[in-house]
């Protein structure tokens, strides 16, 4: 039998956090090349009955807050001190809002094994001086160590009642290390494939969230489904072009597969950015997203509105706006500078020009 020598911790523990140490904790007890136990650092929480978050989740293997009524599995150890939660770990999961992100990573250094490796579960991206930076070449930068990620059609309450859906690996290089993660990650109703293309994989989990916003206001202006169709047929080919400017070797196939349109589709039909989106049309605007948020999602996170702020910065800087009029006109709105109604009026407009020749045509 091999010995155990993986050790997991899951950096993170909001509501897809919960719902990745559930998934992996299902499988470290039964493949023997992960030893069981799998730490969960949580962001601790003093609840309204008085109690830390990290204790309720020991006693009870629940996260009451961000994942009510499911069990964890009783080798999840949620663990509030951050060093300690990744001391021994040689496979770090990371999942969190992606705004906090950077913060972790800069608490993290030197304190994990040099020969840990990284899965980044989390939609988003930066914007530095220098350009933009996705959240995996962040991770990497700043602890010296590789980041695969894992996207997809993944709304966290539908698999933590184990219905099944699909996602999506993506992977640099190194193949094994990549089968490593599926076979952590994979489960009877969590089927996980493998691509050669972080990127691809890690554009489209970020991308789709602002396509999603669009969509939200779409059905906060009760306009059928032949309009958000058409959003979500425009949100995808801008999400294609937007990433293959960014990163030529991003592959059409990846569009395909679970991190791509499934997401999209999931996203724009049930995700949190939809639904804050749709109260937020419904209200004309008058309510800021952050109001929503914090009634709606009581304490979890919407990464869509940041995104598309991001991204907007990146398309002004370089001359881009044009090319994207979904992606711009969902940021204006979400700033109140446009209407919610402009969301039709200005992604109906097909951009005037294509960059032929280069690996950006529009479809
Ligand atoms: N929830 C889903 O259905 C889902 C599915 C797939 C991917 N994702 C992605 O996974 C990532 C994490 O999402 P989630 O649903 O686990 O989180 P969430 O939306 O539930 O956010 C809440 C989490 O943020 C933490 N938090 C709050 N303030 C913090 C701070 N200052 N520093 C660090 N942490 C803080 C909270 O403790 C909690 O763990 C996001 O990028 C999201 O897009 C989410
Ligand atoms: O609820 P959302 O909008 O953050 O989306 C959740 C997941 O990303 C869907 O795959």
């Amino acid at each position: 039998m091999t010995p155990a020598s993986s050790r997991v911790t899951v950096v993170g523990s909001g509501n897809w956090g919960s719902v990745a140490a559930k998934l992996i904790a299902s499988n470290t007890l039964k493949l023997h090349s992960f030893h069981d136990e799998v730490r969960m650092w949580v962001f601790e929480e003093i609840l309204p009955s008085g109690e830390k978050l990290s204790q309720l989740i020991n006693q009870t293997n629940e996260n009451v807050k961000y994942l009510p009524g499911i069990k964890l599995g009783k080798n999840v150890v949620a663990d509030p001190d951050l060093e300690n939660a990744v001391r021994d770990a040689t496979m770090l999961v990371f999942v969190t809002p992606h705004q906090f992100v950077e913060g972790i990573c800069k608490r993290l250094v030197g304190k994990i094994r040099t020969d840990a490796e990284a899965i980044s579960l989390i939609k988003g991206m930066e914007v530095k001086r220098e350009g933009p930076c996705m959240i995996s070449s962040l991770i990497s930068q700043h602890l010296g160590i590789s980041c695969c990620v894992l996207m997809g059609a993944n709304i966290a309450n539908e698999i933590a009642v184990e219905k099944f859906s699909e996602a999506t690996v993506g992977y640099r290089k190194d193949k094994q290390t990549a089968e490593k993660w599926v076979q952590l990650f994979n489960t009877s109703y969590f089927m996980v494939s493998a691509v050669q293309d972080v990127e691809g994989v890690e554009l489209c989990g970020t991308l789709k969230n602002i396509v999603a916003i669009a969509a939200g206001f779409v059905d906060g202006l009760e306009m059928g489904n032949n309009t958000k169709a058409a959003i979500m047929r425009i949100g995808l080919r801008e999400m294609k072009t937007f990433s293959k400017l960014l990163f030529p070797s991003v592959k059409d196939s990846t569009f395909f597969e679970s991190c791509g349109v499934a997401d999209l589709i999931t996203t724009c039909l049930g995700g949190r950015n939809r639904r804050c989106a749709e109260a937020f049309a419904r209200n004309g605007g008058k309510r800021s997203f952050d109001e929503l948020e914090a009634e709606m999602l009581q304490g979890q996170k919407l990464q869509g509105v940041s995104t598309a702020k991001e991204v907007y910065e990146v398309l002004r800087h370089r001359g881009w706006l044009e090319l994207f009029p979904l992606f711009s006109t969902v940021h204006e709105i979400c700033i109140g500078r446009l209407p919610p109604t402009a969301i039709v009026e200005y992604s109906e407009h097909t951009p005037k020009f294509s960059l032929v020749g280069g690996s950006a045509q529009f479809f």
